[in-house]
């Protein structure tokens, strides 16, 4: 793998909350899926990546440039698209203004070649009939795509998207999936999202954390691996208190040890990512 972003013993701390505990990761071209539960330290990380937050420690190589040097830290910035957990967008600006405000900031000076992009990036999203329309008056998964669109601007190098399909109808979410996959295949491309599918259909490579840790890399195909044999298919409920649910066909899938009756099912990324999580332990906790 090409490397394009070395993160190495990343550490930030809230008072005594260790949020990052000594992160290290190494990044390539491609689509990255960064899962992990509430709290697990995502956004702390991909901030620092956008260098919004500065770590208290540790380093990060993104692009060949150091973010911790004021001047590399401005040449990275031109070259990253960053989709914030929570954009704060204003309100009053219309769609087509926002866009072109953060264009602005990116530094694309000629007016006419600008709005050309701010044009490029609203039809990416789907958002191109909606140029006019105020922020305020946007859906929240029409908001999402417009935080999506301003992270395009500029054509970026590095793209960091937190929780991008969040509030997506399920069109739109194939339409993101379809849009990223081909920005992967030329760019470095890491997202944080809560949902497993997306990290199926779309990453080449998936990271977990947890605790402020890196606890997993690899493949989505090995995160699924993780739950090998370890994952059934049975008529009645376990007894004890594994992690099962009912299916929609009314049997019930467990997760851990094998249930009276049990055979064996093939595992999914979101088995293999709640056993790395100790979910069953958990469960009978
Ligand atoms: N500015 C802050 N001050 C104090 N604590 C913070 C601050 N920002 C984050 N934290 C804490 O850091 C921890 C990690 O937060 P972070 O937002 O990085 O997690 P996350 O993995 O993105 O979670 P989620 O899935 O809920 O978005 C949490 O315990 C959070 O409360």
């Amino acid at each position: 793998m090409d490397t394009t972003v070395e993160v190495r013993a990343l550490a930030k701390r809230y008072g005594r909350t260790t949020v990052l505990d000594r992160v290290d990761l190494d990044l390539g071209p491609g689509v990255t899926g960064l899962l992990g539960p509430n709290g697990a330290g995502k956004t702390t990380l991909l901030r620092c990546l956008a260098t919004t937050l500065a770590p208290d420690d540790g380093g990060i190589r993104a692009l060949g440039l150091d973010p911790a040097r004021r001047e590399q830290r401005t040449a990275l910035r031109r070259r990253l698209g960053y989709l914030p957990q929570d954009p704060g967008f204003y309100p009053h600006f219309t769609v087509f203004e926002l866009a072109d405000y953060v264009a602005i900031l990116k530094e694309l000076t000629d007016r006419a070649e600008r709005h050309r992009e701010v044009r490029r990036v609203l039809a990416e999203v789907d958002l191109a009939d909606r140029a006019r329309t105020r922020v305020r008056k946007l859906s929240g998964g029409m908001k999402q795509r417009l935080a999506l669109a301003q992270a395009l601007l500029a054509d970026p190098d590095l793209l960091i998207l937190d929780e991008p399909t969040v509030g997506l109808d399920p069109e739109q979410r194939m339409r993101f999936r379809a849009l990223v996959s081909r920005l992967g295949e030329s760019r470095t491309v890491l997202l944080s999202t809560h949902q497993t599918e997306d990290v199926a259909a779309l990453c080449e490579r998936v990271v977990v954390m947890n605790g402020g840790r890196v606890v997993f890399e690899g493949t989505p195909g090995e995160l699924a691996g993780v739950a090998a044999g370890q994952v059934w298919i049975s008529d009645a409920p376990p007894s004890g208190s594994a992690l099962f649910w009912r299916t929609a066909d009314g049997r019930y899938r467990t997760l851990g040890e094998n249930p009276p009756g049990g055979t064996p099912a093939v595992p999914a990324i979101e088995d293999g990512y709640l056993l790395l999580l100790g979910a069953p332990a958990e469960a009978a906790a």
